[in-house]
């Protein structure tokens, strides 16, 4: 399964796929780690903490021996206090994301989000970034909601968009994308633009790697 016409809908990730978040990230967790006493991480490491939810890039950025679930709770509510407040300052679409979402909603294509970013910001990112209706559907992390690499979220969202996974494109820039894609049944695109390298979204699963946004159509017939 390669080409093909027959995509009805392409599922995305948000963070390191549509949207260079990592700035803002960075310096939000850096902040909450300074207000513990602790030194930051430079903006690159953080490619490899965000993925699973803020819980998960809170545990990662404190030091081993500060792993203690009072802590990394402490970090992550003092990095989403700040975050709230700098979400957008570096924030911006990855260069063609644009054209590409654009092109799209001009088609047939349906487009949906899934994150693991808490939903809150995930509709207040999309709300800034893209036109009203751009997405069918927009999901971010929920409590009692299982994160990827869980699909049952793309799962239920393909379900009320009354979609089969056979008509859908899963595009993710990590390996938990790859898995969540794959896992669901999707035919499963990793960018190369992200926070992860082509080794990771190969071996969790991507069956295609684009380099740019526009070389999604090719996958969709529309080149
Ligand atoms: O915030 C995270 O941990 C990841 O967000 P994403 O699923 O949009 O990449």
């Amino acid at each position: 399964m390669t080409l093909s016409a027959a995509y009805k809908a392409v599922i995305f990730d948000l963070d390191g796929t549509l949207l260079d978040t990592l700035t803002d990230i960075a310096t939000s967790m850096n902040h909450a780690l300074n207000g513990l006493g602790l030194p930051g991480h430079e903006p690159e490491a953080y490619k490899l903490f965000v993925g699973e939810g803020s819980y998960k890039l809170a545990e990662r950025a404190l030091p081993e021996d500060r792993r203690d679930p009072e802590t990394i709770s402490f970090c992550e509510a003092s990095f989403l206090a700040f975050y709230e407040k700098h979400w957008r300052d570096a924030t911006q679409p990855y260069h063609g994301i644009p054209e590409l979402v654009t092109r799209l909603h001009g088609s047939q294509i349906r487009m949906g989000v899934l994150s693991n970013k808490p939903d809150d910001f995930v509709h207040r990112c999309v709300d800034a970034f893209f036109l009203r209706d751009t997405f069918d559907m927009v999901r971010g992390a929920a409590p009692g909601m299982p994160k990827k690499p869980n699909p049952s979220t793309l799962t239920t969202m393909l379900e009320r968009m009354a979609l089969s996974v056979r008509q859908v494109v899963f595009v993710g820039d990590t390996g938990i994308d790859m898995r969540t894609g794959r896992s669901a049944g999707a035919f499963v695109v990793g960018v190369t633009w992200g926070f992860r390298d082509e080794d990771e979204l190969y071996r969790d699963g991507a069956e295609a790697l684009i380099h740019q946004p526009r070389e999604l159509l090719r996958y969709l017939g529309m080149s």
